[in-house]
């Protein structure tokens, strides 16, 4: 079982498949890489973390990629006595792109042109 690389913050979001959390680290390295001191987490039960282990499969096939959020793995965690399923996720402080498009309309970039 893993040691606990992190301290889990405020809830950013919940999604099917797990929750999201912010989480602080402090040069905690991870798999031989230095985290940054701010991640999300994103987990779920254990038992049910199908969906999560699919999902980190297929975010490590965009690791080079900018465009992709990055996943820096994904491991087990022992928490008030449960033991979540992590995938170990770049935060990014923005919101995603699904948060952006439900605020498109208030951005004056994307006003919609009317053509007469
Ligand atoms: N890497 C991240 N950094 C910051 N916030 C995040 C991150 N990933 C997810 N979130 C927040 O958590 C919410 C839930 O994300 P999640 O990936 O679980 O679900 P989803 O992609 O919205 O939906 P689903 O997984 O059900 O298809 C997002 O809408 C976003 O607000």
């Amino acid at each position: 079982m893993a040691e606990l690389l992190w301290k889990r913050g405020t809830t950013l979001g919940e999604g099917g498949f797990g929750v999201v959390s912010l989480a602080a680290t402090s040069n905690t390295i991870f798999r031989g890489v230095t985290l940054p001191s701010l991640i999300a987490l994103k987990s779920c039960n254990f038992n049910a973390s199908q969906s999560l282990k699919e999902e980190v499969e297929i975010l490590l096939m965009f690791k080079h990629s900018p465009y992709i959020v990055h996943c820096f793995g994904a491991n087990v965690s022992f928490e008030d006595n449960v033991n979540p399923y992590n995938l170990l996720l770049e935060y990014t402080s923005r919101g995603s792109l699904a948060d952006r498009l439900q605020n498109c309309n208030s951005l004056p970039e994307f006003e919609v042109k009317k053509h007469t």
